[in-house]
């Protein structure tokens, strides 16, 4: 057998990630810009009022050193009102603004909480709404809540809700079936807490980028408002009003129209330019399941395959020595398609049993449903799901299965929420249900990067998952497991995503942590070749069932009886490249 070479961790330098987080040009022009404005609205009605408000007998004058914009029929100051008004523009833009975005985020997150149907029906209302002219939304607001500055602010709001519903209703679906957020599931993480903690952060880009854009079209349409009449009154005065105050005049003094006009390209640009420098800084590489009686839980079985569980009793044994125990486990969707039918095993505290089988076979579904994590769409029955002790087909007590199972998934970079530090994420269940304080945890992972030959170990946790390869991640991910001691490892195509040498040396530290714990491990693979050099005994699924139990030695030595497993066995002997090809 050759030597397997040690692992090249390819880590994402943190020179290159500061790199990313500096702003570009367009970005740093739009916050000046935006930064002069704020201090001028500040300033120009402490340093300008008199000017602006004072009425005078230099009336209807043109521009000169007195007056920069000349001044109005009252004999004000042209250009100390553009500025002044400043201040009233933003204030009632930053508010519509702020009215959209909170009050559409929360909706587009709330629906998360709503069964399928219900969430349907209001994405579709509210797609409707989308369809509609923001602007045409806002004046029929307008017209119905009467004028003045505050029902302009409500109306331009309210109808800025819908665009950001759909964005946050849209970009939270990939994030609730990411596997952080089974795990969080899984440690019984309440749905609002899950919504706060790990989908709203990883939102918090585009809504950045949606916000300064609505910003600007905020602007546009509070100042149409005003201009019409259906916003901010006499004697107040922002830009749309000074622009309609200055539209009798634009024949005979077309220069009381300049201040303002200039005013409002300049904020408005300033905002866009801001949205663009967001999105093209944005990190491209920065990136369900429901509980509820129709789907995604875990049921006991009617009578009859209680029958049959009993029978599987009866053959399995006693229950007390298993780490897990399945029996008669069915999983279907709602239509009735059955995808796994009927299984029963059963996992001793520090064996690790494979479950091999081709896609679509039932595996995944399996060993998610006997850590209580059933998807959103199919439903499951057994007759026993004893999972470390926890019988979860009647109520388990929170956080108990979040100690003892440790879950660690296909994608690396999937499990783990881009938008937190990965300490906060590993070290989760020792804080939250082993009761270990923050520093303690941290020492600990910490030593535990160390066992796993994880570079730089003190100083990983306050990264972000970006910042480390796909290997690294996934030993980070056993690093946690040991941290708690877990019982039971569900392991899931750990090693699929990961290159050949990686995924070697992942597996090389994952059999040395199952060891070191004496946890019993599920482990599913496509790889019958990793399956026999990692495993006790194998199970071999197909179309749902398992259809062949074989131990490690069996499968060794080829001694497989059904003809599936012979047709795994033989395509897993022709991928394997011959001794002259692997010289070669
Ligand atoms: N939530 C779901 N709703 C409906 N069908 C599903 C759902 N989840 C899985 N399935 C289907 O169930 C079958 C088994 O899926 P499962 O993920 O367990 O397969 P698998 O053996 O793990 O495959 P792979 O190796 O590709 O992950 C597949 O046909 C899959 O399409």
């Amino acid at each position: 057998m050759s030597a397997i070479p040690p692992i090249q961790p390819e880590e994402v330098p943190a020179a290159a990630a500061r790199r990313s987080r500096r702003p570009g040009p367009m970005l740093a022009i739009g916050l000046a810009l935006m930064g002069s404005l704020v201090l001028v609205a500040v300033l120009a009605p402490v340093l300008l009022d008199a000017d602006a408000v004072g009425l005078t007998d230099d009336r209807r004058q043109g521009a000169s050193g007195e007056h920069l914009l000349g001044t109005d029929e009252f004999g004000r100051d042209l250009f100390a009102r553009a500025l002044v008004a400043t201040r009233l523009t933003l204030v009632l833009t930053v508010s519509a603004t702020a009215i959209s975005v909170v009050l559409g985020v929360a909706v587009g997150l709330l629906v998360w909480m709503l069964s399928p149907r219900v969430r349907n029906l209001v994405l579709t209302a509210n797609a409707v709404a989308v369809a509609f002219p923001a602007l045409v939304m806002a004046l029929v607001i307008a017209a119905i809540l009467g004028p003045g500055a505050m029902s302009a602010t409500l109306a331009v709001g309210i109808a800025g809700i819908p665009a950001f519903v759909r964005l946050s209703a849209t970009m939270a679906a990939p994030i609730m079936v990411r596997d952080y957020v089974s795990t969080a599931k899984l440690l019984n993480v309440p749905r609002p807490v899950i919504l706060v903690r790990h989908v709203l952060p990883n939102l918090g880009e585009a809504l950045l980028v949606l916000s300064a854009n609505s910003f600007a079209v905020t602007l546009t349409e509070l100042s149409g408002l005003s201009f019409i009449g259906l916003g901010v009154q006499n004697p107040d005065y922002d830009f749309g009003r000074l622009l309609a105050d200055g539209l009798p005049n634009t024949y005979t003094q077309p220069i009381q129209i300049v201040g303002p006009s200039v005013m409002l390209v300049l904020t408005g640009v300033a905002a866009m330019f801001i949205g663009d420098g967001l999105a093209a800084r944005s990190n491209p590489r920065l990136r369900r399941l429901v509980r509820g009686r129709r789907s995604g839980m875990l049921h006991r079985a009617d009578e009859l395959s209680q029958e049959m569980a009993a029978a599987h009793r009866e053959q399995g044994g006693a229950a007390g020595a298993a780490a897990l125990r399945v029996r008669g486990l069915k999983v279907a969707t709602a239509q009735g398609r059955e995808l796994v039918r009927g299984v029963s095993f059963d996992v001793a505290p520090g064996e690790i049993l494979g479950l091999v089988g081709e896609s679509g076979s039932g595996k995944s579904l399996t060993a998610m449903s006997a850590a209580g994590l059933v998807p959103d769409g199919v439903d499951a029955t057994a007759a026993e799901v004893t999972t470390v002790g926890h019988d979860l087909l009647g109520p388990v007590r929170s956080g108990d299965l979040a100690r003892d199972v440790a879950l660690i998934y296909q994608d690396p970079v999937s499990t783990f929420n881009p938008a937190l530090r990965l300490e906060n994420q590993l070290t989760e269940v020792a804080r939250v249900h082993q009761g270990m304080n923050r520093r303690a945890a941290r020492r600990a992972l910490a030593a535990e990067f160390r066992r796993l030959h994880i570079s730089e170990p003190d100083s990983r946790g306050r990264q972000h998952p970006h910042e480390l390869s796909g290997g690294m991640l996934q030993r980070a991910m056993i690093a946690s497991a040991l941290l708690t001691d877990a019982k039971l490892i569900i392991a899931d195509e750990p090693t699929t995503a990961l290159d050949v040498t990686v995924q070697a040396e992942v597996l090389r530290q994952f059999v040395a942590a199952s060891g070191s714990l004496g946890a019993a491990v599920l482990f599913i693979s496509h790889d019958l070749g990793v399956v026999e050099a990692l495993c006790d005994r194998v199970l071999v699924m197909k179309e749902g069932e398992v259809v062949e139990e074989l131990t490690r030695e069996q499968l060794a030595r080829g001694e497989v009886k059904h003809p599936y497993t012979r047709s795994l066995l033989a395509a897993a002997q022709y991928m394997e490249p011959s001794a002259e090809e692997a010289n070669e």
